[in-house]
């Protein structure tokens, strides 16, 4: 097997832990219309109108600055937490706008969790309740929170490597571990899109390798979208690719997306066939 070739194994549909409070079951699809975003008076982003199927990984990619984690955050609506930004446009989520009135942004992100560049689990916590740690904040309750343990850190790959030490603290893990325990902390809450900006940007190639496993394993139960600088990781794990790109003063916008194959092979933009061949950026 070459380096840039990777094995992955299906997983068997498996039933979900039962939890109360929790996300409506299964993988929902995402569609952004028209998103247009602000800091300030500064436009970033115009006009970016993306359909994220259901059980499929969309990737973002594009050149630094063009706007991929503004837009990730505006579909969980953690844009907002920036003083000075604003937005324009529609998120639908399974066909409803998650910035319509009344519409909490906890609820929000229940449903569409996130999985940062550097991992960050609660240092000091045992591994078992940074799993916990999420349903905790947002309370959701689980009757067999050890079953639920099991099966998030399963689920992220990581359950054979710590089931034996589940009392250690989450700091204790290599950075790698660390990163698929954030991401058995989001899965425990069963979200329905789990959002990921650049999680492997900080872990060195093997541990990148088990991410990407993780993404393939995940990819059917749980809509993923991902913003990634690195084009053979997003060729390996995402069905879909969206290219942005923003010109000098301009907004990022979205020059083409598409089926991932058709993005990297035959793209019918040139600036696309240009990024994608690593002329820019
Ligand atoms: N909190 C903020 N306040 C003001 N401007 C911001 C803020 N966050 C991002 N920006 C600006 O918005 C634009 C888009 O940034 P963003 O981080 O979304 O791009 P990106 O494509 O994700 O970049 P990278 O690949 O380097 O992470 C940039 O010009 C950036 O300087």
């Amino acid at each position: 097997m070459t380096d840039t070739e990777v094995s992955y194994v299906d997983s068997p549909a498996r039933p979900l832990v039962e939890l109360t409070g929790g996300p409506p079951p299964g993988a929902a699809e995402l569609e952004s219309r028209e998103i247009g975003a602000w800091f300030g008076d500064r436009l970033v982003l115009e006009g970016v109108s993306l359909r994220m199927p259901a059980k499929e990984v969309t990737a973002l990619i594009g050149p630094s600055g063009c706007g991929k984690s503004t837009f990730l955050r505006i579909l969980n609506r953690m844009h907002e937490l920036v003083p000075s930004a604003s937005l324009t446009g529609e998120v639908l989520l399974d066909g409803k706008d998650i910035y319509a009135d009344g519409t909490r942004p906890q609820q929000v992100r229940l449903r569409i969790g996130m999985v940062f560049q550097k991992p960050n689990p609660f240092p000091a916590m045992s591994i078992r309740d940074n799993v916990l740690a999420g349903l905790k904040l947002a309370g959701v309750k689980c009757g067999d929170k050890d079953a639920l343990v099991e099966q998030s850190l399963e689920r992220a790959g990581l359950w054979r490597e710590v089931r034996d030490r589940l009392s250690s603290p989450g700091g204790a893990l290599s950075g790698g571990q660390q990163q698929r325990l954030c991401i058995a902390r989001s899965l425990a809450v069963q979200p329905n899109v789990l959002l990921m900006d650049e999680p492997c940007s900080a872990l060195d190639p093997t541990s990148t390798r088990r991410i990407e496993q993780t993404i393939a394993e995940i990819g059917h139960e749980v809509t993923i979208v991902i913003v990634t600088h690195n084009m053979q990781q997003a060729q390996r794990v995402s069905d879909h690719c969206a290219f942005f790109l923003a010109a000098e003063n301009e907004p990022g916008r979205v020059i083409e997306h598409g089926p991932t194959d058709t993005i990297f092979n035959a793209p019918s933009d040139e600036r696309t066939h240009d990024y994608v061949n690593g002329r820019f950026g």
